[in-house]
């Protein structure tokens, strides 16, 4: 079987991976993720997963070079706007009352390369948050949680008190949609599930 590499440096994506049985080494692999002019947000993701499979890809031993490498990456989008990582506490506090009382997009690309082939995917969830007041944004950036996030948020934290309402993929909004994420891997000979003992 292939070994798989996951290039990103995210927690959350390690974990998710993780979640479904898949063995795998994680690389850090940076590009730029500098969009390119008008460049959609689907596009600009889909675009950056690849870069950061490739990236990994370069990075792995020339014997090593039939292995996969995944990469992911996710944006928030408002009203066709990628919001991005927040800057500072005002940034972030000021995206978060963006995102109040309103739906919003989160966008998750996928990439797998194995040497030979890339495949991705876009998982598009749209995301309602309740209204927020200003002091509750204050004392959630005082959590320390919105800084190495997308929109400045994280479903999976202290967030999901926003959170009114989400269609799509839970597990997309937070770094690694893991259904399609199975779906490619198996494309590749990498299956699922393989901490799973069957009886
Ligand atoms: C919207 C949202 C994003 N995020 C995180 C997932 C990603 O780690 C991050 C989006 O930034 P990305 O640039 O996609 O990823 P990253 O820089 O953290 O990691 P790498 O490029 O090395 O793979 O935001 C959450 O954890 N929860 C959420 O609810």
């Amino acid at each position: 079987m292939k070994s798989l590499y996951l290039a990103s440096g995210s927690p959350r994506r390690r974990e998710l991976l993780t979640q479904i049985g898949v063995p795998f080494t994680a690389l850090s692999a940076d590009i730029d993720e500098t969009p390119l002019p008008d460049e959609s947000p689907a596009a600009y993701v889909e675009r950056l997963a690849r870069d950061k499979a490739a990236a990994g890809h370069a990075l792995i031993a020339a014997g090593q070079s039939a292995a996969c490498v995944l990469g992911a990456d996710t944006a928030v989008v408002l009203d066709g706007r990628i919001l991005g990582k927040p800057l500072d506490q005002a940034d972030a506090q000021s995206m978060l009352m963006a995102l109040s009382d309103r739906e919003h997009e989160v966008l998750t690309a996928i990439a797998v390369l194995d040497g030979q082939r890339c495949e991705s995917r876009v998982v598009r969830s749209l995301v309602r948050f309740r209204a927020i007041g200003d002091d509750e944004a204050a004392r959630y950036w005082a959590s320390g949680e919105p800084c190495d996030k997308a929109g400045g948020y994280g479903i999976q934290g202290l967030a999901a008190v926003f959170v009114a309402g989400l269609n799509g993929s839970y597990s997309a909004v937070v770094g690694l949609p893991v259904c399609e994420t199975a779906e490619l891997l198996g494309h590749f000979g990498i299956p699922c599930w393989q901490n799973l003992a069957v009886r």
